[in-house]
């Protein structure tokens, strides 16, 4: 029991601040869709789960960076159904890793995604299970966007329908010589079904997303560097290569402690999805996870010069 009334106000503040951030993790697992919006999680499920092959691998770092890969290469890495379940599984326990600062999104074989495995697609091709498909994969995308994590996708070969959404996902992508990203919906008679519309038109603008949809423009890492939807174009074009690069090139923005990076992801992720008014009441709640933290009275101690 804290006796002074310094260790109170200690105690009561260090009470404030682990209510806070359980509030912040809450607002991060907050489904988009529930059953009040017809959603049947359960049934798209079970549903999934007959779809089976492939895998979506979690390896953690200890420098903080986790590299999930898409692993179905006879498939160009299509998603099948147990592979949307997985991804749902790993990003609970991204959710839960403490210690994580990034993220690099990679597929096997030297090839991003090829969407989603068009032989479930068939069999599940009636408007309630694609309904709930699309609400189950973008109530997982939306988690794996808002993750405390600065998030990349590394697109090598092609990243094409779902695949190419997938990217939009992420922070940034990277792509190595010869990749290209390809929304080929239309094509296929349909639109972006898990949140690849909008995350586009918020990375590339309104004008160009349109054109990337109604055209189902190949882009190359180029025009994808022009538009702004890439960030660099690596060297390599190998795995183990561009993996390499992709790890120097997020570690840029992931030195440093946890806490901090990961509140920097979280004050971004508020200005990139709330009306400015709750932006602002969030900045300020995760400015109270930090002021004041070790990091912050580690620096006060050494007064570092930003020349
Ligand atoms: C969310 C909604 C969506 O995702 S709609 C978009 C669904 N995706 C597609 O329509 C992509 C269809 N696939 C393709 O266009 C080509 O396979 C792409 C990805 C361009 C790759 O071409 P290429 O490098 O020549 O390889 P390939 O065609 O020989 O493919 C190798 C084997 O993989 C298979 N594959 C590929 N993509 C899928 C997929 N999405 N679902 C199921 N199977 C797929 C191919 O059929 C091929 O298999 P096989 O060797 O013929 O037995």
């Amino acid at each position: 029991m804290p006796s002074t009334v310094t260790e109170m106000a200690i105690s009561l503040w260090k009470n404030l601040l682990q209510t806070t951030k359980e509030r912040l993790l809450q607002q991060r697992r907050m489904s988009l869709y529930n059953g009040a919006h017809g959603y049947e999680e359960e049934l798209i499920k079970k549903k999934l789960q007959q779809f089976a092959g492939g895998s979506i691998n979690l390896s953690k770092e200890d420098n903080g960076i986790g590299i999930l890969t898409l692993n179905n290469p006879k498939l160009m890495n299509a998603f099948t159904g147990t592979m949307m379940l997985e991804l749902q599984e790993r990003v609970t326990e991204l959710e839960n890793w403490k210690d994580g600062k990034g993220l690099i999104i990679y597929g096997a074989g030297n090839t991003f995604c090829s969407g989603s495995d068009l032989n479930a697609v068939k069999a599940i091709s009636n408007s309630q299970d694609g309904m709930n498909m699309c609400m189950f994969m973008q109530n997982t995308l939306t988690r794996l966007m808002r993750l405390p994590l600065i998030s990349v996708a590394l697109v090598q070969g092609k990243a094409v329908g779902g695949g190419a959404e997938l990217t939009t996902a992420c922070d940034f992508r990277l792509m190595t010589p010869g990749s290209e990203i390809r929304f080929v919906h239309k094509h296929m008679g349909l639109v972006p079904g898990w949140g690849g519309a909008a995350r586009l038109v918020g990375i590339v603008g309104s004008g160009a997303a349109l054109r990337l949809l109604s055209g189902a423009a190949r882009l190359d890492p180029e025009s994808a560097l022009r538009l702004g939807l890439s960030e660099e174009t690596l060297s390599s074009s190998d795995e183990t290569g561009a993996l390499e690069e992709a790890r120097a090139w997020l570690s840029g923005y992931t030195e440093g402690p946890a806490s901090v990076i990961r509140a920097v992801k979280e004050v971004v992720t508020a200005g990139r999805e709330l009306p400015v008014e709750a932006a602002l009441r969030r900045e300020k709640d995760v400015f109270g996870t930090v002021w004041g933290g070790p990091a912050n009275l580690q620096a006060l101690v050494r007064r570092p010069k930003h020349k």
